[in-house]
């Protein structure tokens, strides 16, 4: 039993050696040398981009346990490829005043300015700190302290890679963390027993939706032109499918609207069809919550309705 940061690594760049052809191979021990942390686990080895419910859900109890334990705070190491996706996860689920911070890097540890110490340094203390409490999940890069909802990738390469649509949430100045909106976060959604896939689809230019109709899923996730507009026939295909359907903003910030036009494709016409709209949140955080809802008792509405708004 620590009351200190526990940290525990699935992989990522951020543990990456090798020349030539990089790979994951460092685990938590090797990262969190220097600082002061509490308990240390390697969950995983894997890139971000093939994390799965399953191996996060591991993640998500190990850190449940270590609160339950008395840790002050958890930090999950791992690949910046789907992080903002992961922090979404932990987010709906976590249920500590506790915070649980995710990070990664954006250079592997040979590469000259590798920036995985001073992430790991930074959610580390962000972690420990007081008034970090109640803010659920947050996403640590770069000196930047990120909400876990409004948060996402939007350089492949820099180390300023991550954004947020209303900015940071705040920063970490000389180690410590000082925050520009006050402590905010939703009730825990059940961890869910089971979370069923479900495809995101971005609907684009000339597009008559007949994906949609090759699907046998239980529900989708499309990624509609502005306020939640599609074509008239992915719309028809909206009305042909049997599972639920939940409208995003394909266009990287804002939200959809709910009657503002009334064209065929449009957001009040995709309503009436008995679609779910996502609000605030992105396609690729609306994709999450919809699985995460699929896995639990509420309706679909109720979940998007409590989450896709601003507070
Ligand atoms: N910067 C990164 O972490 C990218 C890496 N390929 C990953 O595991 O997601």
């Amino acid at each position: 039993m620590s009351s200190q940061v526990a940290v525990a690594s699935l992989g990522g760049t951020i543990t990456m050696t090798g020349s030539g052809a990089v790979s994951p191979t460092l685990g938590a021990k090797d990262l969190v040398q220097g600082l002061e942390v509490g308990e240390i686990a390697t969950l995983a080895t894997i890139p971000g981009a093939s994390l799965t419910f399953t191996t996060l859900l591991d993640a998500f109890d190990w850190a449940d346990k270590q609160v339950s334990q008395g840790a002050q705070g958890v930090v999950v190491i791992q690949g910046t490829d789907t992080l903002e996706e992961t922090a979404y996860f932990f987010d709906c689920l976590w249920p500590h005043d506790e915070p649980i911070v995710v990070t990664g890097a954006m250079r592997h540890p040979g590469l000259p300015g590798a920036d995985g110490p001073a992430n790991l340094a930074a959610a580390v203390s962000v972690a420990a700190a007081q008034n970090s409490r109640g803010r659920g999940a947050l996403l640590v890069l770069n000196d930047e302290i990120h909400a876990a909802r409004w948060v996402r990738k939007t350089h492949s390469s820099l180390l300023n890679a991550f954004t947020s649509f209303p900015g940071p949430l705040g920063l970490v100045v000389e180690g410590a963390p000082q925050y520009f909106h006050p402590a905010h976060r939703l009730p825990a959604l059940p961890r869910p027993l089971d979370a069923p896939a479900v495809p995101l689809i971005e609907a684009t230019l000339d597009d008559d939706g007949s994906v949609l109709d090759w699907l046998n899923v239980k529900g989708a996730v499309v990624a509609a032109a502005g306020v939640g507009h599609v074509s008239t026939g992915m719309a028809e295909a909206i009305s042909r499918a049997q599972f639920p359907v939940v409208v995003a903003t394909r266009t990287g910030a804002g939200t959809t609207f709910r009657d503002t036009y009334g064209f065929t494709g449009s957001e009040s016409d995709l309503i009436q069809r008995g679609v779910v709209m996502a609000g605030w949140l992105c396609p690729r955080k609306a994709r999450v919550l919809l699985r995460l809802a699929l896995g639990s008792e509420s309706p679909i509405e109720d979940v998007f309705t409590a989450r896709g708004g601003v507070f």
